[in-house]
């Protein structure tokens, strides 16, 4: 077995012209319409959007359209295995079957967001898109990136609402990452300027919406949420979080996709998502459990325990945690000497350690925000959110 996995990796190294099969034409031919539900316009985009993409993606992105696609409109796979000398048919049967169970939504979710990974510039179906690194944005003040001594810095700079993350806001830090990730830095740091790092998602980015537009507004939201998270997911270089103070809702829940976070003894770790009505996202339903464990993760996603910078340490969601006094000046020594490593070690260890995850972490990514959605359109949600403007309550 080990021997024909390795003759198939092999080929698929020497020989790309032996998968020529998997190119997009013979998937869209296989298309079923009966697999078509929810998503099916994005999904159908997607398989024509990718018929016009002018770059070959390469053979293992093709694999992995061709099993996304075969798992999003036949279900998990359950052909018989070819035989070990049909490498072509058994590397695809390989890749499809790797996708166990995953959900059919799920494999056409991850599908459509493949392929516009592979071609940003095109049409896509979604309305909110995810900004493309050569895409000029507006300059901002909320989101300032600055690079120096091999370290990308994005910091969060809206100290008056406590660094809450506005809709655009979430544009440009998807766009900075994108940037980060093939400039020539060797870290990236994320921060928040003032006291606080961040108080999560800006909350009265659900209250402007027209009536009539909510069900829309809340997809647009899941969608740009979708493409946020992702955006960590996959970020090739190491990531580290400079926790300055405390920290609320998405920005905790997506540490648990950072390669190391420090934080100062003043930072707290709250995920309030019960009170608000709504429910865990940044993969928190995942990482949190495997990070602390399933009963210390659920009393912060789901009964919204607040955590000290200690007490986050000692869960393993907190590297390290300094002195406020001293916390600048011990952790920017520190990374500067981390920015000096070779970049492409730091690169390739970091692929080692996070790419069996990468798969699992979009599904998770993508049901989440699925459900998320519901939330946001829920009574609980709603009254929570008019609470907090209308300022009965405070967390
Ligand atoms: C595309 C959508 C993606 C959605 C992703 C899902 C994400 C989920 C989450 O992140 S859930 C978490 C949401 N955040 C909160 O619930 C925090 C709400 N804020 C607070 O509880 C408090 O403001 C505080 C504890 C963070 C700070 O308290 P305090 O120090 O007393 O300051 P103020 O409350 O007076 O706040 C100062 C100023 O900032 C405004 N502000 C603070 N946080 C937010 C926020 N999250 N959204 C909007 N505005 C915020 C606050 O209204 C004050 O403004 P004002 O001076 O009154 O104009």
């Amino acid at each position: 077995g080990a021997l024909v996995s390795m003759a198939g990796r092999l080929m698929r190294r020497w020989c790309p012209s032996l998968l020529q099969d998997l190119h997009f034409p013979v998937v869209q031919l296989h298309m079923s319409r009966t697999a078509m539900r929810a998503s099916e316009k994005d999904f159908e985009n997607a398989v024509n959007q990718l018929k016009l993409l002018k770059k070959d993606p390469g053979n293992e992105v093709k694999l992995k359209l061709y099993a996304l696609y075969k798992q999003a409109t036949e279900g998990p796979c359950n052909t018989p295995k070819p035989g070990m000398l049909d490498f072509i048919n058994k590397t695809k049967w390989d890749a499809w079957s790797a996708l166990g169970s995953l959900p059919k939504e799920t494999a056409r979710q991850n599908y459509v967001d493949l392929v516009s990974s592979l071609s940003p510039s095109s049409e896509s179906s979604s309305q909110i898109k995810p900004a493309a690194a050569d895409e000029k944005l507006p300059e901002s003040e909320n989101v300032v990136v600055t690079s120096e001594g091999g370290i990308t810095k994005i910091m969060l700079n809206r100290p008056t609402k406590r660094n809450a993350i506005t809709t655009s806001m979430y544009k440009e830090i998807i766009h900075a990452l994108k940037v980060a990730s093939t400039d020539n830095s060797t870290i990236t740091v994320i921060t928040g300027s003032g006291d606080y790092y961040s108080s999560g998602n800006d909350l009265t980015n659900f209250t402007a919406v027209p009536p009539g537009e909510i069900e829309e507004s809340a997809k647009n939201a899941g969608i740009l949420l979708r493409d946020f998270v992702n955006s960590f997911i996959d970020f090739p270089k190491p990531l580290i979080a400079v926790v300055n103070g405390p920290a609320v809702g998405i920005v905790v829940t997506i540490l648990g996709l950072f390669d190391v976070v420090y934080a100062s003894d003043r930072a707290t770790f709250h995920t309030p998502f019960s009170e608000l009505g709504q429910s865990p996202e940044g993969c928190s339903s995942y990482t949190f459990p495997k990070i602390m464990g399933p009963t210390k993760a659920a009393e912060m996603l789901l009964f919204g325990k607040k955590l000290t910078a200690r007490e986050a340490c000692a869960q393993g969601l907190v590297t390290e945690v300094f002195p406020e006094s001293t916390f600048q000046k011990e952790v920017w020594t520190r990374l500067k000497a981390y920015a000096k490593l070779p970049p492409n070690s730091l690169r390739i260890s970091k692929e080692l350690i996070r790419s069996t995850e990468k798969e699992k972490l979009h599904a998770i990514n993508a049901e989440e925000c699925t459900v998320l959605q519901g939330r946001w359109l829920s009574e609980e949600c709603m009254s929570a959110i008019l609470n907090f403007i209308s300022r009965k309550s405070k967390l």
